[in-house]
């Protein structure tokens, strides 16, 4: 009847909302009961009136049976990878190979974000809907993880707001908190099982589970950083103006997201993260910085296999103790 089905849908949006203020705002609304008996309420709904399940439903996060392998995604824009540099006096290389490119003397405005040692996912979206989410891959070709990504609950089944695109490739890095990570290889441990290295080989381990189930028991999170394909509205004028444009559509963006004028406040990020690396909840390898504007990155455009217009400031390595 109608007001079942108008009830599934308020159900959907409610919980949908209450879980984005949970894993993406870190900011709880409800308390966790309230949120278990709605979520409950609707199972209920949908076990009565299967016809009522829909994609964007929040009890369809955990799929159903495994996967015997993963089919191949093309990337339409390919998922390159940054070319990096090692210390200041590379990085003013860059800057003045940017500078140079576009022929000016100006100093450049950059968006500056920790690089997360993670892996890198392309998640599309169809009128707000998750239709897909595939791996990097060799940049071109990536793996179907959709049912996987489903699972990890940073990421909105529905994008929230107005104006939706018809079509939205979210980029972002999939990864595995330090706390997350500790735990997961005490269970290993108990369970007789060999310990992860470190949180990224945990993430990737993670995400490339042929059963979802796995997936889904695994403490996975996202940090979003750029569109790929977009259709129905044009490109934001910048990373910047993206990055707030996809926040608004519930997708999680780093918290330590900054736009920079000139070098000496790169050098200045820089320093401040390096400083804070520890404390971080989550391994980085460094800082990406984007020229922000995005009428200079499609003059800048692409050298072989990475961004003329980004560049990653690696940190040493840090010696995982493994446990
Ligand atoms: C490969 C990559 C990786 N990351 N990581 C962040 N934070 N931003 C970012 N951007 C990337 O590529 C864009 C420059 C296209």
């Amino acid at each position: 009847s109608i007001d079942i089905k108008q009830r599934a849908a308020e159900l959907r949006d409610l919980l949908n909302h209450y879980s984005y203020q949970y894993y993406v705002l870190d900011n709880p609304e409800v308390p966790d009961a309230e949120y278990d008996r709605l979520f409950r309420e609707l199972q209920t709904i949908e076990s009565d009136y299967p016809e009522l399940l829909s994609a964007d439903s929040p009890t369809q996060r955990v799929g159903g049976q495994a996967l015997d392998k993963f089919d191949e995604v093309q990337h339409a824009i390919p998922m390159l990878s940054l070319d990096n540099v090692f210390d200041q006096q590379e990085l003013t290389a860059f800057d003045k190979r940017v500078r140079d490119w576009l022929n000016t003397n100006q100093q450049q405005t950059y968006a500056a974000e920790p690089k997360l040692d993670g892996l890198a996912i392309s998640i599309r979206y169809e009128n707000g809907v998750l239709v897909q989410a595939a791996t990097r891959g060799d940049g071109s070709t990536g793996e179907d993880v959709t049912v996987n990504v489903r699972t990890i609950n940073s990421v909105p089944l529905k994008l929230q707001g107005e104006h939706i695109p018809a079509v939205v490739e979210i980029r972002g890095e999939i990864f595995m908190p330090k706390a997350g990570f500790e735990k997961l290889n005490q269970s290993q441990l108990a369970n007789n099982k060999k310990p992860f290295v470190n949180p990224r080989n945990a993430a990737a381990g993670s995400l490339r589970q042929l059963d979802s189930k796995i997936t889904a028991s695994r403490p996975l999170e996202i940090y979003c950083y750029g569109i790929g394909v977009i259709e129905g509205i044009s490109r934001p004028a910048s990373h910047s103006a993206a990055m707030s444009l996809i926040a608004e559509w519930g997708c999680r963006i780093s918290p330590e997201l900054k736009v920079l004028d000139g070098l000496e406040a790169c050098q200045q990020y820089i320093d401040d993260l390096a400083q804070r690396r520890d404390s971080l909840e989550y391994d980085i390898d460094g800082v990406v910085f984007k020229v922000d504007d995005t009428i200079l990155q499609e003059r800048l455009g692409f050298v072989s296999r990475a961004p003329r217009w980004a560049i990653a400031y690696k940190f040493p390595a840090q010696e995982e103790m493994t446990t």
